[in-house]
């Protein structure tokens, strides 16, 4: 495990800060292959990162954006990270990137992740830039405390993928992607803000609470190289 911890003056810094770090990654990522790919989690803190991301002048149109995790819900839903995206991130220079959702209406959830693990393995792996988020729970990605495919999720042995997860602090069930698919991004970054989240990060890299290990301690403990942490009280 090794992680490196960038503190930042405030929301505003950090998102621009990590807006930078981000798009040379993915300019790297065109000059090296001709194309990039970038794999985005969503909830309430990537809003301002996203909207900076969204300005920064790379070649869009050879970027492809996915999601890290979703609810199951349709993307007219305010639930939505599909939504969250479309709004925030794919929007001036950044529309002209394609973007590959893992919610499909018609099904149940597992169709949708069915589907959506041949739609993301096609964008190639590894990504070269993931970014996860984290709950006050110590859940990133769909990887919640309890979840009923947790150790699925968290294991190598399991292709990479998405999988669904149900957990009571979910709420909707989820789509994940795995741990597998996640932890050799050429640029990983835990994006978290507020004291509340330091603590619990805090608590997660000294091993848990009375309950184990919490789901992000697991992710930082078994990733390959280096996480980037991008922080703002
Ligand atoms: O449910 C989710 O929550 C986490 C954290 O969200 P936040 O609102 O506390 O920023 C997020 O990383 C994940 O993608 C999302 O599905």
């Amino acid at each position: 495990m090794a992680h490196q911890l960038n503190r930042l003056a405030d929301k505003e810094t950090l998102a621009s800060a990590l807006a930078d770090r981000v798009s040379a990654a993915l300019a790297e990522g065109i000059a090296a292959r001709g194309k990039a790919s970038i794999a985005v989690s969503g909830g309430s803190t990537p809003k301002a990162f996203f909207k900076a991301l969204s300005t920064r002048s790379i070649d869009w149109s050879r970027v492809t954006v996915t999601l890290v995790d979703e609810r199951f819900v349709p993307p007219d839903s305010e639930r939505s990270n599909h939504a969250l995206v479309r709004d925030n991130l794919l929007q001036n220079a950044a529309a002209a990137a394609e973007f590959v959702p893992l919610y499909h209406a018609g099904g149940d959830a597992a169709h949708s992740a069915a589907l959506a693990s041949e739609a993301v393995a096609a964008i190639g792996y590894p990504f070269d830039v993931a970014i996860l988020g984290m709950g006050n729970d110590g859940h990133t990605a769909s990887f919640f405390p309890g979840g009923d495919r947790l150790a699925e999720a968290l294991s190598m042995k399991t292709p990479r993928g998405v999988i669904t997860m149900e957990a009571e602090g979910a709420g909707e069930t989820r789509l994940t992607l795995t741990f597998s698919a996640l932890q050799d991004a050429r640029l990983l970054v835990l994006h978290i803000e507020g004291q509340q989240k330091m603590d619990v990060l805090e608590q997660a890299l000294a091993g848990g609470d009375e309950h184990g290990p919490f789901p992000i301690g697991i992710v930082l403990e078994n990733v390959p190289g280096t996480v980037e942490i991008f922080w703002a009280p």
